[in-house]
């Protein structure tokens, strides 16, 4: 029986080998992390994140052929196939602070696999690294490795969070770098059968090692890059009068721009798109390439820009302060359908709204209160660690507070901000809403989700991201 073991029981890690493990009766399927507690929650009732869909996976092959587990040398010394599925977070000091990957986690995790192999060995990159981790990784096992095999392959993630088991299950592609060398092909081919259970060959993309980790930087940044455009657009539809959405539906009707990733929003978010782009500007800059890096950094400025502008227009529409004020705040993941926060644009909106001294009372379905207290108090460099590796707890931001339903959020409340597309907040009663709040009523609406004819009929004051200005901001500078 083919063994595999996954180190990192993440957001990848866990829904990746439980499609794997489902998909592939007769493989065994260890997933293993230092975080003790998360394994916990893998073995349990209440799973450590929330994906639609995932339940039921799990459910099916766990106790049969797939196992959740603390013991992680022993899976890894057991193991044929070793996927290494930890964390690469933004550096956050030392050389190429505030852009590099960190490595600390994937080198230790070599180094840990070098020493406790007793059998030739495939290791798989799963997490997204810089191109040339491979080189580096093979070093470090091949210099511990007292006589034993391992082949290195670059087998990057594509799945994005909230559709994680319907991309796992019918991927686009999936992708398997290797060395060129008749072991490196075999290595390739044995990964290969794996997916080959279920995705059809030719969508399993074999290339050499360089090119699967760079097309798993560029993937994103194309994606980032498309957002950061459409928000670009965006700020130029509200000072013309055109309307964002129906510049997204024209263009994308052109079959070389097509219809995808074209919504118009208060900034991309996610553990990701932010972190790997950083971490192309930083390869860039390190091969000598100034121009390209600097082309790639602004599509981050760009997504920081449309946050502050975001900001700016509630601050400004609300006779230029918010001091005080209540302001309902809907959604707090970084999309839909997720309970995840990091890099969540609601992070730097709440700020920005805090700083300006404003009350807020946050409602997301999937978010809770502990979560967002830490993120809106702690520091980035502590919130990047894993739970496990923070050296500071959160401490309460008082001008916060978290409820559970929409209605609670916005009683008394001056203003609303949407910034998660939840779909239940476009089914709400805004009548009922609009009735029990403070007047003049605002909505803010940073995913386009509100019908805004319809809530300025029932008397709000609406900015949606993109669209033509109420008459009420149609003065106000879009900077205050
Ligand atoms: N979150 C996403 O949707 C996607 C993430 N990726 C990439 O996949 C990688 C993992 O991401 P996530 O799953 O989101 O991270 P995560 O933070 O949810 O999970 C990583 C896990 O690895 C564990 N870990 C760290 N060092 C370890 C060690 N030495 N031994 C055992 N366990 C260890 C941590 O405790 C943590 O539970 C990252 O490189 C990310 O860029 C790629 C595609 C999608
Ligand atoms: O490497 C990763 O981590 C993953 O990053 C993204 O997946 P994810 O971040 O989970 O979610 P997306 O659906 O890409 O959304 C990212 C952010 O962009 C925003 N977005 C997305 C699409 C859009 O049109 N507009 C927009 O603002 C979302 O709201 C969200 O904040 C990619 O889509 C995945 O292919 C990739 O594997």
């Amino acid at each position: 029986m083919v063994k595999i073991c996954c180190i990192g029981a993440g957001y990848v890690g866990g829904p990746t080998m439980a499609v794997i493990a489902m998909k592939c009766p007769e493989i065994e399927v260890v997933v293993v992390d230092i975080f003790e507690p998360r394994i916990l929650a893998w073995n349990s009732d209440h799973l450590p994140i929330y994906e639609p869909g995932l339940e039921d996976v799990v459910k099916q092959c766990r106790g049969k052929n797939l196992f959740f587990s603390k013991d992680v040398e022993k899976h890894v010394a057991e193991a044929d196939i070793v996927f290494v599925s930890v964390n690469t977070p933004t550096k956050t000091q030392g050389l190429g602070a505030g852009k590099a990957a960190d490595l600390t986690y994937w080198e230790s995790a070599a180094r840990m696999i070098a020493d406790v192999s007793k059998s030739d060995k495939i290791v798989v990159e799963k997490s997204t690294v810089p191109v040339k981790t491979a080189e580096a990784i093979e070093k470090i096992l091949t210099h511990n490795s007292r006589g034993i095999n391992f082949q290195i392959l670059s087998n990057p993630e594509f799945l994005a969070e909230g559709t994680a088991i319907q991309d796992l299950f019918n991927p686009d592609r999936v992708l398997i770098g290797g060395r060129e060398s008749p072991e490196g092909q075999k290595a390739i081919e044995a990964l290969k059968d794996v997916y080959a259970h279920w995705v059809p060959v030719e969508r399993i993309l074999c290339t050499n090692l360089w090119s699967a980790e760079l097309s798993k930087l560029a993937a994103n940044a194309f994606l980032a890059q498309r957002i950061s455009s459409v928000n670009a657009m965006s700020a130029l539809c509200e000072a013309t009068g055109a309307d964002v959405s129906q510049v997204s539906h024209a263009i994308g009707k052109d079959t070389r721009i097509g219809p995808k990733f074209l919504n118009a929003s208060v900034g991309f978010g996610g553990s990701c798109f932010q972190k790997d782009i950083l971490n192309l500007v930083y390869i860039c800059e390190c091969n000598g390439l100034p121009e390209v890096a600097n082309y790639w950094k602004q599509v981050v400025k760009v997504n920081e820009y449309q946050k502050t502008r975001f900001v700016n227009r509630v601050v400004s529409s609300m006779f230029n302060t918010v001091s005080g004020k209540k302001i309902a705040i809907f959604g707090f993941a970084f999309k839909k359908d997720t309970g995840d926060t990091r890099e969540t644009p609601a992070i730097g909106v709440c700020q920005g709204l805090l700083g300006d001294k404003a009350m807020l009372s946050i409602y997301d379905p999937q978010v809770p209160q502990e979560q967002i207290q830490r993120d809106l108090s702690m520091h980035k460099s502590e919130l990047d660690k894993p739970p496990h590796l923070r050296a500071v707890s959160p401490i309460a931001v008082e001008q916060v507070s978290c409820v559970w339903d929409a209605y609670e959020a916005t009683k008394g409340a001056h203003g609303i901000c949407i910034l998660t597309e939840w779909d239940e907040f476009k089914t709400l009663d805004y009548q009922k809403i609009y009735d029990d709040m403070q007047k003049p009523a605002f909505v803010f609406d940073g995913r386009n989700v509100v019908d805004v004819d319809q809530l300025r009929q029932i008397g709000f004051i609406v900015y949606s991201i993109g669209k033509p200005l109420d008459a009420w901001l149609k003065d106000m500078p879009a900077v205050a």
